[in-house]
């Protein structure tokens, strides 16, 4: 589960800071931005409705102005009136008939005066009630008139004989303004009668009051809430208020409403609807900034459990799984490091290659966890031998290489191939028993033997090579000598490959080996022969031991076996004699190998004699012991060849099934001429009579010889005093002489 899992350092604070507060702050800003500009909208919607509505509220006022003087100035240009005003006593009646009530109820004309031209007031009608009480008349209506005068004075109308117009030239006048106390709309015209301009002029005046009626069909009208008038700006939230001017005056007073607003009314609705858009928004994100905590958690993870796995991968890539040493890969980046060093510093690299003796056989007979045991120890006891500086990889099955930097003396080198030595001796326990093995070094130091890496491996491999060839647990330090005769190796191991491949340059020679008397022929031995295209002859001492090195002496071997098997058709009263090299010995399903081949060539076992060498016997007891008496029992005799060179253990004798023993050519040498040479022939030849074997004796090359083995009780002899090896063809000859000396 994700909620249980430990939270990495640092990754709830840097998701923070990279994700969660970012978004945060962006939401923030968007809410605020669509916040602000909903408000500045409804905001400015709500204006743009209070100025329409102010500019509905001054154009209804000034029309309303207007039409009140157009009703006024029907009565005033009625002539009748004027002709009523001239008669003395004025008819109040009519008047409040034909002009207050009138006004009264057709237009709502509230207060009606008519003045005198001397300003006194001859007929009043308030409500429609007629009257000439001078009382009724505000004491505020004359000085409002005096624009009206004025304006009449320059109209100069008493001059105008024409009625109409001076009817239609006649100054009306209306305005707004606070009479008794109260806001009122009044208009006021002057009385033109028939008779004029020598008539008094007489003049109209209308009133109505605003807040009593005359707002509210205005308001009707412009479809303005609660319009009224007020002295004072309203201070209610609820209502605007806008100053009215009386013309040529001051401030009377403002007109006060209830303004329509679209833009408030416009946010109560969005309002909430975008409060909920915001909270499900926020949930959204919510659900969102869990999935990317969740996502980024598990992407950490991931990136965790990657990195981890590089690093493994990264170890694995240069690093040796068992041992866990560095392997090749890196083995050779230290080796370049160390190699810079020395290029700038001075002193030497020395490059230790290390393969351990006799691990095939604890691999073999130990079992292979065994033998990763044992590399695991050796191993740890190298690692243990050098210093932090220097580097001990493992680059093969038992090959490890040690790369000593920054040296300064040889004596180093040589010291640390000793501890080597002395550590790899040491026993190991291994399957509850102490295992002995040993180590063979090959050392090659730059800048001395080369500066470039893989010139100082071949070098070293080189000289483990001479190492191990000289004899296991030594170590050498690389010397020119040594790789020009590798590569001379190298040259005739391929060029042998290629020989064998071809069928060219190889024969088998044949040298007969004689009975007690040197006289009669009784086998021949098969000796390998090769003329090289270029080197000429080369001996056997010289490319057999190559063919054993890189295994073409398995199938080399078996070729000379099958020019034997063909001889033995030729000689069938002759045993042949085929050298069977250890290498060959101990490959793998040997003795099957070698009886299918003489099948194949259909000759018979028994006239082919193997030769052996003590080596082989050394090792591997029961195994060679089972191979020799599965060729036994398949009918082949069986030769120790080179008998005295090696281990010389005549308790082999008794333990391997051998039919045959060849006494080493360098005892029959030294016959007559070493003290005990002779000794040593004698007791062997008897060992071998008192064993039931038989005895040949090699290399026999005087007369001498040939008597001191007669007289030993030697069984056989073989030697250039008989024969060279020489080629099958020539051998018709020498069996010729054989035979006549036969018979
Ligand atoms: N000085 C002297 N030498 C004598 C005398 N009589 C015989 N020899 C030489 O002694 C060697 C006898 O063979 P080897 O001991 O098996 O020693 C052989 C054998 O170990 C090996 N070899 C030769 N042919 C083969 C082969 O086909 N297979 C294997 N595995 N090894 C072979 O090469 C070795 C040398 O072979 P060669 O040079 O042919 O040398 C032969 C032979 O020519 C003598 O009177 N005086």
């Amino acid at each position: 589960m994700l909620s249980d899992m430990k939270l990495p350092e640092g990754f709830r604070s840097r998701f923070n800071r990279q994700m969660l507060y970012p978004l945060s702050a962006v939401l923030l800003i968007m809410f605020v931005a669509i916040g602000l500009f909903l408000f500045w909208l409804g905001h400015q919607n709500d204006q743009r409705a209070q100025h329409q509505e102010a500019a509905i509220i001054t154009s209804s006022l000034t029309y309303s102005l207007a039409e009140l003087a157009s009703q006024q100035r029907s009565v005033a240009a009625w002539e009748p009136v004027a002709q009523k005003l001239a008669e003395q006593p004025v008819d109040i009646t009519w008047l409040n008939e034909n002009v207050g009530a009138w006004l009264y109820n057709m237009f709502k004309h509230q207060q009606v005066f008519i003045l005198s031209p001397d300003n006194r007031m001859v007929f009043a009608s308030i409500n429609g009630m007629g009257s000439n009480d001078p009382r009724l008349m505000p004491p505020e209506i004359v000085p409002l008139l005096a624009e009206l005068r004025a304006r009449a004075e320059k109209a100069n109308l008493k001059t105008v004989s024409d009625q109409n117009l001076r009817r239609t030239r006649a100054p009306s006048l209306t305005d707004v303004a606070i009479v008794e106390g109260n806001p009122v709309v009044f208009a006021a015209s002057q009385i033109h009668g028939p008779k004029l301009p020598r008539e008094p002029t007489y003049t109209l005046v209308s009133i109505r009051l605003l807040n009593d009626g005359f707002l509210s069909s205005l308001s009707q009208r412009g479809l303005i809430r609660g319009l009224h008038f007020t002295l004072k700006a309203s201070s209610k939230p609820a209502e605007i208020s806008i100053p009215v001017y009386a013309k040529h005056t001051d401030q009377v007073g403002y007109m006060t409403w209830q303004p329509d607003r679209p833009g408030s009314r416009m946010l109560s609705y969005v309002g909430p609807a975008a409060a909920l858009f915001g909270v499900v928004m926020v949930a959204v994100i919510m659900v969102i900034v869990r999935t990317l905590w969740h996502s980024a958690l598990n992407l950490n993870q991931s990136m965790i459990e990657l990195r981890a796995s590089e690093a493994q991968a990264q170890h694995l890539a240069f690093h040796d799984v068992l041992t866990g040493l560095p392997n090749r890969a890196l083995l050779e980046d230290r080796l370049s490091h160390s190699l810079a060093l020395t290029a700038r510093n001075g002193g030497f690299t020395a490059l230790l290659v290390l393969d351990l003796d006799r691990f095939k056989n604890v691999n073999d007979t130990l079992g292979h966890s065994a033998g990763d045991g044992l590399i695991k120890e050796v191993a740890s006891r190298l690692s243990a031998l050098v210093r932090k500086t220097d580097t001990v990889a493992r680059i093969g099955g038992d090959e490890f290489v040690v790369v000593q930097t920054d040296v300064h003396d040889l004596s180093d080198v040589q010291a640390l191939c000793q501890r080597i030595h002395a550590a790899i001796e040491r026993p190991f326990m291994l399957a509850g028993n102490d295992t002995f093995i040993g180590v063979s070094i090959g050392v090659a130091l730059a800048p001395a033997d080369a500066m470039e890496r893989s010139e100082l491996m071949r070098k070293a491999d080189i000289a483990l090579y001479v190492a191990k060839y000289e004899g296991r647990g030594h170590f050498r330090y690389f010397e020119q000598s040594m790789d020009d005769s590798v590569q001379t190796r190298q040259e005739i191991a391929t060029d042998l490959r290629n020989a064998l491949m071809n069928n060219t340059g190889l024969e088998v020679h044949f040298q007969p080996q004689v009975d007690m008397s040197g006289q009669h022929v009784i086998g021949l031995e098969a000796l390998l022969r090769w003329q090289h295209p270029t080197r000429g002859t080369i001996s056997p001492d010289e490319f057999i031991p190559v063919a054993e090195e890189n295994g073409v002496i398995i199938p080399l071997g078996e070729w000379v076996l099958r020019q034997a098997c063909r001889a033995s058709h030729t000689w069938p009263a002759l045993f042949i004699a085929v050298n069977v090299s250890p290498v060959q010995f101990r490959s793998s399903d040997f003795a099957n190998r070698i009886k299918t081949i003489v099948t194949e060539e259909k000759a018979d076992p028994s006239h082919i004699e193997l030769e052996i060498t003590e080596s082989v016997l050394l090792n591997d007891d029961d195994e060679a012991r089972l191979t020799l008496m599965a060729l036994r029992d398949a009918g082949f005799k069986i030769a120790l060849d080179d008998f005295g060179t090696g281990y010389s253990s005549l308790s082999y004798l008794s333990r391997f099934p051998v039919d045959k023993i060849k006494i080493d050519r360098s005892f029959i040498r030294n016959l007559g001429v070493g003290e005990n040479s002779g000794a040593i022939v004698e007791s062997v030849v008897r060992l071998g009579r008192a064993m039931g074997l038989t005895v040949t004796a090699e290399g026999v090359e005087t007369e001498g010889q040939m008597a001191a083995l007669t007289e030993a009780g030697c069984d056989e002899m073989q030697g250039y005093l008989f024969s060279r090896a020489i080629p099958e063809d020539q051998l018709p000859a020498l069996m010729a002489k054989s035979d006549a000396h036969h018979t």
